[in-house]
Formats: C-alpha cells, structure tokens, sequence
C-alpha cells in the first residue's frame, strides 16, 4: 500500500506518521517538501506523479480567531485543497482520509450531535472544514472523514500546553465552563485512522473520546496534576476560575454543546473509545519530561 500523508508536522501528522507507517510504503510531507495546500495546482500534480493507493490530509488551516481575519487562507486549505485532493483521489481510485472538527455545528442543545445532525459554524474556521467535506464528498471518491474535537499531543500546540504556560505566569485564570465537548489525543486519532484503513467504509464519523469536561474541568485537571508533580507554578490552588463564554469575548464565535456521538464509529470498526482523562495525563506525562 503506498500512503501519501500531509501535514506530517501537526499534532495528528506527527502521531499518523507513526501509526501508518506499518502499513506500506509512507511519504509523509510537510509544506516545505512539496506538500503545500495553497499550492493547489503542485498538489494535484504530487498525487498525479505518486498516485498513492491511500491520501491522508492532516495539513489545515486549524488557528480559528486567526481564520476570522484570513478568510480566503482559511478557504483554500481548508476547502479548495480538501476538494482537489478528493478529485485526484477520485480519479485514482484511491482513499481519501480527511479530519474535521466540532466547530461545524452550532453547539446547541446538551444532546451529542450524530454524523448526520444539521450542520450551522459560527466561525469562517468551521465554515470552511464543512466547505472542505461537503467538495469531498460531492467528488465521488472513496472517503473516510474523521470529526473530532479539541485535539492534544506531546507534540504541537495545544489547550492543554497553554495551560500549563499561563499557570507558570499568571496568579488567576479565567476559564471558560459552559463550553462542553471531549478533549482528544493525536495518537488516538492516529491508531483509529491506522485501524479504519485496513478496511475503509466511506462516510463521515465522529472519532471523539469518551466521556465529557468543560475547558474550565480540562484546565483544573492539568494543573491539579502538574502541581501534584511538582511543577513550579504561579497560579494559586483556587484560583483556576470558571467563567461563562460572555466573560471571554474572541473573534471566533465557538459552540457551546460540542458533544459528538461516537456510536456510529464505534459499530463500523468494532472500537470502543476511552475515556479523555488518561490521554491527557499521559501526554501531560510526556510534555514535562
Ligand atoms: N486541533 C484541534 O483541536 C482540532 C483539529 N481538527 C482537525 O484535525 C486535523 C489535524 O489538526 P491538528 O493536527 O490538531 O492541527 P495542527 O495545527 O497541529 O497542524 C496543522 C498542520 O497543518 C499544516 N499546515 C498549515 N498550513 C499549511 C499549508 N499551507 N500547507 C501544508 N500544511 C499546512 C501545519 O504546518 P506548519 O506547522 O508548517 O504550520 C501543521 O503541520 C485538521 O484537519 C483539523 O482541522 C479537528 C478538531 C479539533
Ligand atoms: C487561553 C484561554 C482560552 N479560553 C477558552 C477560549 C476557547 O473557548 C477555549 C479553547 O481555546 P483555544 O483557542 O485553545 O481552542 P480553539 O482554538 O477554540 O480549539 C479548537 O481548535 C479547533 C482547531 C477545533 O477544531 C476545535 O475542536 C477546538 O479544539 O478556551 C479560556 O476560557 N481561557 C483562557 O485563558
């Protein structure tokens, strides 16, 4: 199996790098050797020249107050390039692994969202990963799309690490508790898609973990646990507080109900999902060493 995977420098590239490389013969790329999403017309030639049994997109366009202010940016990697490599992988006859988000539906009611719940983004970020998957799945090509939600790794940027740096700075901080959804690993979200690609199913799935927090609960538990393990810190034991979404005026606007049911993944591939808070604590673990 000859596997083209993009975006191998996120914090998904970096785990799928690992998980996919049994799998065959893997060329992983970042932007600079030749893997560039603005560059629609290089990319499409790169898959035509490869012509990979497998396309894994992990590359996007994923800074979403950022996306507000660079429309057009957001745009192009996050729908234009999706859509070309759906019709190069369309005219291959390859699979078309693809990631997106939460951030697609308008985070209403408590209920987790299924696959194929009306979608509504509040956010030029959440506008373009549905305007991505939509050209996906119009293109005809065998796909696999993977939404997941509020994605940690050792490796990259990452809530959690943003954390553990305002704690090391600041006496308080104030963090949002009415946003609720389920933060999830990198390398989960490698070995599923490892996994989903020895016997591809088209379609769209949720791949989230188990169980559910509020920023403001993932907040607590990376600084109750790096205080546990005597990381300096400046903030006090109390002084993490929750605040509601008004208190914390962004660019973007995000969804308050980001619950997504897994159950459909979970029937498709026989996988049961774990629970987010041993992710966390074991990249945590990672970060500080
Ligand atoms: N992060 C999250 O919380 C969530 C992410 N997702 C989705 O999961 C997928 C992976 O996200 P994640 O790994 O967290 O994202 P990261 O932000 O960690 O990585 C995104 C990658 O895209 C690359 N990239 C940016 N611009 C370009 C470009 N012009 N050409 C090629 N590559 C480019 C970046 O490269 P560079 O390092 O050079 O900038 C980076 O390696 C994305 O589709 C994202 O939308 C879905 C839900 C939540
Ligand atoms: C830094 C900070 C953030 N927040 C809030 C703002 C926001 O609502 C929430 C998360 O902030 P961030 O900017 O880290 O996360 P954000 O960029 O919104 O994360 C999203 O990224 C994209 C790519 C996705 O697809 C989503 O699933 C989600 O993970 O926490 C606070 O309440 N206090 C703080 O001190």
């Amino acid at each position: 199996m000859k596997i083209l995977l993009l975006g191998l420098n996120g914090q998904v590239g970096w785990e799928l790098q690992r998980a996919l490389a049994p799998l065959g013969e893997l060329h992983a790329l970042d932007r600079q050797q030749g893997g560039d999403l603005a560059q629609t017309e290089a990319l499409a030639a790169l898959v035509r020249k490869l012509a990979p049994n497998v396309i894994v997109n992990a590359a996007a366009h994923t800074a979403v107050d950022r996306a507000e202010s660079e429309p057009d940016l957001a745009r192009t990697l996050n729908a234009t390039a999706p859509g070309v490599l759906a019709d190069e992988a369309a005219r291959l006859g390859a699979l078309l692994v693809h990631y997106s988000t939460d951030y697609v539906f308008d985070g209403s009611g408590t209920e987790p969202r299924t696959e194929d719940a009306a979608t509504k983004p509040l956010s030029v970020y959440g506008r373009t990963k549905l305007e991505g998957e939509e050209l996906i799945r119009a293109s005809g090509c065998r796909h696999m799309i993977f939404r997941t939600s509020w994605v940690y790794g050792a490796r990259g940027g990452n809530f959690a690490k943003t954390m553990l740096r305002l704690a090391a700075e600041r006496d308080a901080l104030n963090v949002i508790a009415d946003q609720i959804g389920a933060p999830t690993g990198a390398d989960l979200i490698a070995d599923v898609t490892a996994h989903a690609v020895r016997a591809p199913q088209t379609g769209t799935y949720h791949l989230v973990a188990g169980g559910e927090t509020s920023w403001h609960g993932y907040a607590s538990l990376v600084i109750e646990w790096a205080r546990a393990k005597g990381v300096p810190l400046k903030v006090a034991a109390d002084a993490v507080k929750a605040i509601p979404t008004s208190a914390y005026p962004t660019p973007a606007q995000r969804p308050l109900n980001s619950r997504l049911s897994t159950s459909k993944l979970e029937q498709a591939f026989g996988l049961q999902l774990p629970h987010w808070q041993p992710g966390v604590l074991r990249m945590l673990a990672e970060v500080v060493a």
